[in-house]
């Protein structure tokens, strides 16, 4: 599913001809997606996910909850359900989950999803059997201690042969004790998500206290809280007049729900900046009135850089003025947004610092030193700071703009290349991670008349 044959090892990004005016209904956020997929598998009775993202990240989530023993059926629309009358309006495709005792012996490839490698690890713990997790070469890099030490403080058997990494062993025992828990999550919010997710089925539940650096991604763990009490969880939070990264979670059966999947609007980022490079104008249907994506700050900081947007009926319209604007920005919050942020950036009409993203270094590749060079090698002029980027722009020039299977990184090249001629996208496949389709969207987006003439 993430490398079509199709597309080329070098992808000849286009280059913009005018302003674009475009609707791009863009497929199902990966957060929800991933965490709906792991509430519904410990949920009490089924449920559904209707307009699922299907992506290598989640696939690769729905296989590990199969090899589990949860049954995840996929339906072409929702008429046989019993649906709510918002999800039967979503039409399309579904997923049913119907939850199950958690079975090992079991391998589970996380391949390099940090939803993957961090959720399944507490659910691992309530199976009757050792769950072996392994993954892409890059997926021994990324952090995953915290998660390890906390859930062995709660109670569960860990044989970590890396040590806080990546391969592991979980050795399911059945159920899991829980209770309180320090943790230092500044390198990734997903530590706390993880364990909060699992949590109303340990037999305490848990209190996680986060100790350390600045934590980052706080829209994700909001993300988490809502959608765990979404299914019935009773969630105390720093937020709700709790303690300052204290989060408690009750033990308590999970309900089965209907749940629509919110488009994705961290994926909706290269598309939103295609109208501020172009100066052109992007729908995006289905824009949340609410939500707890982090790419819906994408309104306030794309406008920053020089752009406007309005929410309507037909969704989020963001139209680019045709003069882009450096910024002065902590992305602490909203890491994901970093490299396309970067990318538009480049092209801006005055230099930009972004902040708060040192954790950047041990996401999908070192994202501070791969923006950096590959901007640099097409003539930018960027330099890394202890926490972020400095970006000074200057005309750019065509070549080859690596990707480090990095699907953010792809993303943003693409944007580069709609105002540089001969910008050549290595391994765009790598999009597949989160937005399978992104090469023809992009291309539709572009020759808005283009998927008419192929019917
Ligand atoms: O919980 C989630 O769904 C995510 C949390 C964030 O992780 P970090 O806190 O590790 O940056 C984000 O960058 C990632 O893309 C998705
Ligand atoms: C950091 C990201 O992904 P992951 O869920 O693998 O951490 C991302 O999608 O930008």
């Amino acid at each position: 599913m993430t490398e079509s044959p199709a597309l080329p090892a070098l992808w000849p990004a286009p280059l913009a001809s005018g302003a674009v005016d475009a609707t791009v209904t863009v497929p199902g956020s990966k957060s929800v997606t991933n965490r709906g997929l792991v509430l519904a598998a410990l949920s009490s009775e089924p449920g559904w996910l209707r307009r699922p993202l299907r992506s290598r990240d989640t696939l690769l989530m729905a296989e590990a909850l199969r090899t589990m023993g949860v049954g995840i059926e996929e339906t072409a629309s929702s008429s046989s359900s019993s649906s709510s009358g918002s999800a039967d309006a979503a039409g399309g495709e579904a997923w049913r989950i119907i939850p199950a005792g958690l079975h090992g012996p079991a391998t589970v490839d996380v391949g390099n999803a940090g939803t993957v490698m961090r959720f399944l690890p507490p659910v691992a713990a309530l199976a009757d059997g050792p769950i072996r997790f392994d993954g892409d070469p890059r997926s021994y890099e990324r952090p995953l201690g915290g998660v390890i030490d906390a859930l062995r403080a709660l109670g569960a058997r860990i044989d970590d042969d890396n040590r806080g990494a990546l391969p592991m062993t979980v050795f399911g025992g059945g159920a899991l004790e829980g209770g309180r828990v320090e943790i230092d999550a500044s390198s990734s919010s997903q530590f706390v998500s993880a364990l909060l997710l699992s949590a109303p089925r340990f037999n305490q539940g848990v209190e996680v206290r986060h100790v350390g650096a600045a934590l980052p991604s706080m829209p994700h763990i909001r993300m988490t809280v809502d959608m765990l009490r979404s299914v019935g969880a009773q969630v105390d939070t720093p937020e709700a007049g709790g303690e300052p990264n204290v989060w408690r979670v009750t033990p308590g059966a999970l309900l089965g729900r209907d749940l629509v999947v919110e488009p994705d609007l961290s994926n909706a980022q290269p598309f939103l900046a295609a109208a501020l490079v172009t100066g052109g104008r992007v729908t995006i249907p289905d824009w949340p009135e609410r939500t707890t994506q982090p790419g819906d700050a994408l309104r306030e900081i794309f406008t920053a850089m020089g752009g406007s947007c309005e929410l309507t009926d037909q969704g989020l319209t963001f139209t680019g003025s045709g003069r882009i604007h450096g910024i002065d920005v902590d992305l602490g919050e909203v890491g994901e947004l970093t490299p396309g942020i970067a990318a538009v950036a480049a092209l801006a009409d005055s230099p930009s610092t972004l902040r708060g993203v040192a954790h950047l270094r041990l996401h999908e590749t070192d994202r501070l030193a791969a923006l950096t060079k590959e901007l640099n090698e097409l003539g930018g002029d960027v330099t890394e700071t202890a926490d972020g980027l400095h970006i000074r722009p200057r005309p750019l020039h065509g070549g080859i703009f690596h990707t480090y299977d990095d699907h953010r990184l792809a993303t943003a090249a693409a944007v580069i290349g709609l105002a540089v001629e001969g910008v050549e996208v290595e391994n765009v496949a790598t999009t597949g991670k989160t937005l399978p389709d992104f090469p023809a969207l992009w291309t539709d987006m572009l020759d808005p008349a283009a998927p008419a003439r192929r019917a």
